[in-house]
């Protein structure tokens, strides 16, 4: 079952579509990756998900419901979100800020404590909140939006100015939500690197429009091995190869040919030699996830 899935989802702002044509199926006790670089569109495909932004067009379904005004409350109570920076009192306490909220939502008190453990903010909770730091406050926005215990959590970049400590701590946390809690949660990220770690299912947005939606692993899957070939003359070479039925194509002084058998290697090595071509390199090679973030996106994995 699908706990998120949105049909055409477009958002358009003047003339031009930010989101377009969005068809996102987020399966229950996933940790869904969505990401893109900046300015994708992430941010607001995560706002119209949460009734904070109003779709041009497109359906949304959120926990079996479609989104419009007679579900929409309903819903959003069991979805708990932390987009952009959690905003707090910063003369209060966490605790206190926490108080607050659960007056707000009306849920147990004893919530608080629990979700404070959760957190690892248990032994800050009488701290002013002025004085947290960063990774604190962050995790406090967490905190908050785990209060309820929601089956759906929506996390915009929630590891964004964070130091590597705090994102070590973040991503675990998150990683640790669906079975501890049964939670599904969506985290957007425009760090490749970070999703990989964290997520087990994967969309890609680019310029607003979906590129990629699968598990981690079939994108994983997408960086196959192959193998690169310079000899002394690659024009040669590939007539050869053609000769031989073998497919290949040339990039950057190299031909790229799927992998072949030791035999058919050796056999191929000695024709092209036969030819009075000389192998210069024969290597394996793998394509990075990066490779395949960048062809997707058009930009480098860590932009
Ligand atoms: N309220 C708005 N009015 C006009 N344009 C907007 C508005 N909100 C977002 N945009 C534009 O929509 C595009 C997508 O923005 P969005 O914030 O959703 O991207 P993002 O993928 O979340 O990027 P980032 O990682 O930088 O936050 C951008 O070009 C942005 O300028």
């Amino acid at each position: 079952m699908n706990i998120i899935e949105t049909h055409d989802l477009c958002k358009q702002y003047g003339n031009a579509l930010r989101v377009a044509h969005l068809d996102l199926n987020v399966p229950e006790g996933s940790v869904y990756g969505f990401l893109g670089p900046n300015g994708a569109g992430k941010s607001t495909t995560l706002k119209m998900l949460l009734g904070l932004v109003r779709p041009t067009a497109g359906d949304i379904r959120v926990l079996g419901k479609k989104m419009d005004g007679g579900n929409r409350l309903a819903v959003l109570r069991q979805v708990g979100s932390l987009i952009e920076s959690p905003s707090y009192y910063g003369h209060l306490t966490g605790e206190e800020n926490l108080r607050i909220v659960q007056t707000l939502r009306g849920v147990p008190e004893k919530n608080i404590r629990e979700v404070l453990q959760i957190v690892r903010l248990d032994g800050q909770r009488g701290k002013r909140v002025a004085h947290y730091s960063l990774g604190m406050k962050q995790r406090l926005g967490l905190a908050a939006a785990l209060l309820g215990y929601p089956k759906l959590l929506i996390l915009d970049e929630p590891t964004n100015g964070l130091d590597p400590a705090g994102i070590q701590e973040m991503r675990e946390l998150i990683c640790s939500l669906p079975e501890r809690f049964g939670m599904t949660v969506v985290v957007s990220s425009h760090l490749l690197s970070e999703i990989d770690q964290m997520a087990d299912h994967v969309a890609i947005i680019r310029e607003g429009e979906l590129v990629f939606q699968d598990t981690l692993e079939a994108l994983h899957g997408r960086s196959r091995h192959h193998l690169a070939l310079r000899t002394t003359n690659n024009a040669v070479a590939r007539a050869v190869l053609q000769e031989k039925s073998v497919p290949c194509q040339e990039e950057e002084g190299y031909l790229i040919l799927p992998i072949l058998s030791d035999e058919i290697a050796a056999q191929l090595t000695r024709l092209l030699g036969s030819r009075n071509l000389g192998v210069i390199r024969l290597e394996e090679r793998q394509k990075s996830l990066e490779d395949i973030f960048l062809e997707l996106t058009g930009k480098a994995a860590s932009l």
